[in-house]
């Protein structure tokens, strides 16, 4: 995969360019270099990279359980008849995957509007507020979820929002082996805006590991009352799936709250242990501006490559939670019978394939984050072939997403990807050039925040098959 934070050389490697906002993308190299322009280019010496220093010796832990996490089904919505705006009614597939779905059929309402602005898709369920996308000859499909019973569904959100978190604080642990109390952290988001990015907690001064929780130090705002009414409807509407363009699905509003808290507390835990979240960098010395763990297989921005262990400390990277692959596999399925209710030609399996993801890259960008344009390809030349799809989830502040056909951020178009939406290119967008522009503060749910101590910022996890 080259990852072009900044663009290193379309990897997911930075890459200066001319561009937006501080953000150039273009580099010497072919394929993404993406350094930011107040970053230093020399210092290929060993020496300061700005990632955790030393070379850990991590004693191997279990990281593979859910021992101390009890996870519940979480979707309590009846499914109803699918209808697509250009495609006309179908009847749709009730999701199966023993997480909890009914077998009902679902409807979806789709609104698609072209006005002057061509292609401008209104996101009917996506929130309460407007939002529109510019999408070329994309299609919408707005599935209307609704829960059994509305009442009972909010008591429980709560309550099972409660439980995940009591679950997971209580298997927390410091990697000094020292459990940690969170019973007296409470979310202050309005602190962690002042600490802004240099905030950090005390256990992440301790173990050199990048926390994503920060700890409360003054009593902060809580949310009010109709801010979290109104995102509990929007988490009672259930999702909007989008084709973005031929292998690209958007699946907007997908990750209930609930499930977002599971993750994150899953992330912070394993982020505090081995092989927990870092500060990346590139051989040269550029540093990726983003905090990063790997699941599964270690990506290392050093040589582009995967590998068993992370060369920078030998810590060994932590299993997926095969809640999470369960949640991909889930969301690859959707994505294909979405794909199948609007392509006529071809077969949804050959458009979006299945996978079995056996990596995940964890991202967290701070307030200041970023990644340049990049393709993702340093999986097996056998998965790229096949168009296996990246799935990408987000959780926290929203993210202006760049994707594009090529390694130019001007031509790229651009989507706003906010807290629980799931993003899936496989098939002919599986080497879409794509990055991060931008992350919106103060954007997160405030139930997530408020239920979680997650910092301010954005939690990315991109799951592929090696
Ligand atoms: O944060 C994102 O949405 C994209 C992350 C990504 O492209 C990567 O990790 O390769
Ligand atoms: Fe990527």
């Amino acid at each position: 995969m080259n990852r072009g934070e900044d663009g290193h050389s379309g990897s997911r490697g930075r890459s200066p360019a001319s561009g937006h906002g501080g953000y150039r993308w273009k580099s010497e190299t072919p394929v993404g270099v993406d350094r930011s322009l107040n970053e230093s280019f020399g210092n290929r010496s060993s020496g300061s990279r700005g990632r955790v220093s030393g070379r850990a010796s991590w004693s191997r832990h279990n990281s593979s359980g859910y021992a101390n996490y009890e996870h519940r089904p979480v979707q309590a919505y009846v499914e109803k008849p699918l209808q697509v705006s250009n495609v006309g009614f179908v009847e749709k597939r009730a999701q199966n995957d023993g997480l909890g779905s009914t077998k009902q059929p679902v409807e979806v309402a789709a609104s698609k509007f072209c006005g002057d602005d061509k292609d401008l898709v209104k996101l009917s369920a996506s929130s309460s507020s407007k939002k529109y996308m510019n999408l070329s000859g994309g299609s919408v499909v707005s599935r209307e979820c609704e829960d059994k019973d509305g009442a009972r569904m909010r008591c429980d959100l709560v309550n099972r929002v409660k439980d995940v978190s009591l679950s997971c604080k209580d298997s927390v642990f410091s990697t000094s082996g020292q459990k940690v109390d969170h019973s007296s952290v409470v979310v202050d988001h309005g602190s962690a805006h002042k600490s802004g990015d240099g905030g950090n907690s005390s256990i992440e001064s301790s173990t050199g590991l990048f926390d994503i929780f920060l700890e409360k130090t003054v009593m902060g705002v809580k949310p009010s009352l109709l801010e979290i009414n109104r995102e509990k409807r929007k988490a009672s509407k259930g999702y909007t799936g989008i084709v973005i363009r031929p292998g690209m699905v958007l699946l907007k509003n997908y990750l209930s709250i609930n499930d977002q808290v599971m993750i994150v507390n899953k992330c912070r835990q394993l982020g505090l242990g081995e092989g927990g979240f870092y500060q990346p960098g590139y051989r040269d010395g550029a540093i990726l501006h983003l905090k990063m763990m790997c699941l599964g297989k270690n990506w290392d921005p050093e040589t582009s490559q995967y590998g068993e262990t992370r060369p920078v400390d030998g810590s060994i990277p932590p299993k997926i939670p095969v809640e999470f692959s369960q949640f991909v596999e889930k969301a690859v399925k959707e994505s294909q019978s979405l794909v199948a209710t609007t392509s006529k030609n071809m077969k949804a399996e050959d458009e979006i394939p299945s996978m079995s993801p056996d990596i995940c890259i964890a991202n967290f960008y701070t307030t200041t984050g970023r990644l340049g344009l990049h393709q993702d390809k340093d999986e097996s030349r056998n998965s790229i072939q096949k168009g296996l799809p990246v799935v990408s989830f987000s959780i926290g502040d929203s993210a202006e997403f760049l994707y594009s056909d090529q390694w130019e951020d001007e031509k790229a178009e651009k989507v706003l990807l906010e807290s629980g939406d799931v993003l899936i290119f496989g098939g002919k967008s599986r080497n879409v050039f794509h990055g991060v522009r931008s992350i919106v503060k103060d954007t997160a749910p405030k139930v997530l925040v408020q239920e979680t101590s997650l910092r301010q910022g954005r939690l990315n996890l991109t799951f592929r098959q090696y």
